[in-house]
């Protein structure tokens, strides 16, 4: 069943020439963890804050858990969580008092639906006296998911929940994200981070207001086009210039360590000719090696379409 339907939703912000959302399709699966994936200014928030009933599209239609967002948005609000990507907590206001604001908001008590929040909630207990403006980003964004959970939604949405929040913090977000899954809550969730994809079930990869791609990571990076190769030598600022001047090469883009590269006419004859020209070109230390795509690799692939 789909919980989430989307269809040609756009969104135009004119005073300032901006076409946040174009022509967006996107359907998602009760209970399934959707991620939506893409840099800043991709249009994530635009999208959910129209899903959350906030903001009006232009034009097409969405259906959030059975319930139109323009004509049912009242319904829809009882019925979806919303994390928002700032922090959206009062800050003058302890841990507690947080918590309990958003339950009776929702007409609702903490002890009531205590046992969907318990394992999040833990974490941050000892701090329950603790204004939420003292607490560090991890327990921020903790607390923010117990407030958008207290009342049993039906949808939760969380835009950007990770970002700032440290590498541990960040997995057991995502861990907790896991067990909230197989409560039946259905989830979408955005991000910047592309490692993060991995750990949905399926992603739409957005820039620029459009999805460039909608499907598992997994057969995203399944249909990565080319042969992929991680290269680095000595001097990896030169080598950046270096493979960019050769014709061979169609395509190359720097990723921590090593440059990711692809080639015209890929064979084991192409890559010793690459590592004759670099040392002929003076590298040293040449390492090149076949490698599996990202869906960072895929995502920039997709971008220069
Ligand atoms: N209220 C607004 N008025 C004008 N422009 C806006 C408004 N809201 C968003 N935009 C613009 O729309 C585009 C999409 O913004 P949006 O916030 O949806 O992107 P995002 O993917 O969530 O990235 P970010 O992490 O930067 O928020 C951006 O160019 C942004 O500047």
């Amino acid at each position: 069943m789909k919980d989430i339907i989307v269809e040609n939703i756009c969104k135009s912000f004119p005073k300032e020439h901006i076409q946040a959302l174009d022509d967006i399709n996107i359907e998602v699966e009760k209970g399934e963890l959707f991620g939506l994936i893409g840099p800043d200014g991709a249009g994530k928030t635009t999208l959910f804050r129209i899903l959350t009933t906030l903001l009006l599209a232009d034009s097409g239609s969405a259906i959030v858990n059975g319930s139109d967002v323009v004509k049912d948005y009242k319904a829809i609000r009882r019925k979806v969580g919303y994390m928002p990507g700032k922090f959206s907590l009062y800050q003058d206001l302890s841990v507690e008092e947080n918590l309990s604001f958003f339950a009776t908001i929702f007409n609702t008590s903490i002890k009531e639906n205590y046992d969907l929040i318990k394992d999040i909630y833990e974490h941050i207990e000892p701090f329950k006296n603790r204004r939420a403006g003292a607490l560090s980003g991890g327990m921020k964004q903790k607390l923010a998911l117990c407030c958008a959970l207290i009342h049993r939604p039906e949808v939760l949405f969380l835009d950007e929940p990770t970002t700032g929040v440290d590498t541990v913090s960040r997995k057991e977000f995502w861990d907790m994200l896991k067990r909230l899954k197989m409560e039946g809550i259905t989830i979408i969730v955005s991000t910047p981070y592309m490692d993060e994809a991995n750990l949905c079930e399926r992603i739409a990869l957005m820039q620029k207001g459009k999805i460039l791609s909608v499907n598992t990571p997994t057969h995203i990076k399944s249909s990565f086009p080319d042969p992929l190769f991680a290269i680095k030598t000595e001097h990896m600022i030169k080598l950046l210039a270096d493979l960019r001047a050769i014709p061979e090469i169609k395509s190359v883009h720097s990723f921590g360590e090593y440059h990711h590269i692809t080639l015209n006419e890929p064979s084991e004859n192409e890559l010793q000719l690459l590592h004759q020209t670099l040392a002929n070109d003076k590298h040293e230390a040449i390492d090149i090696k076949k490698i599996e795509p990202e869906i960072e690799d895929c995502f920039i692939q997709l971008m220069s379409n």
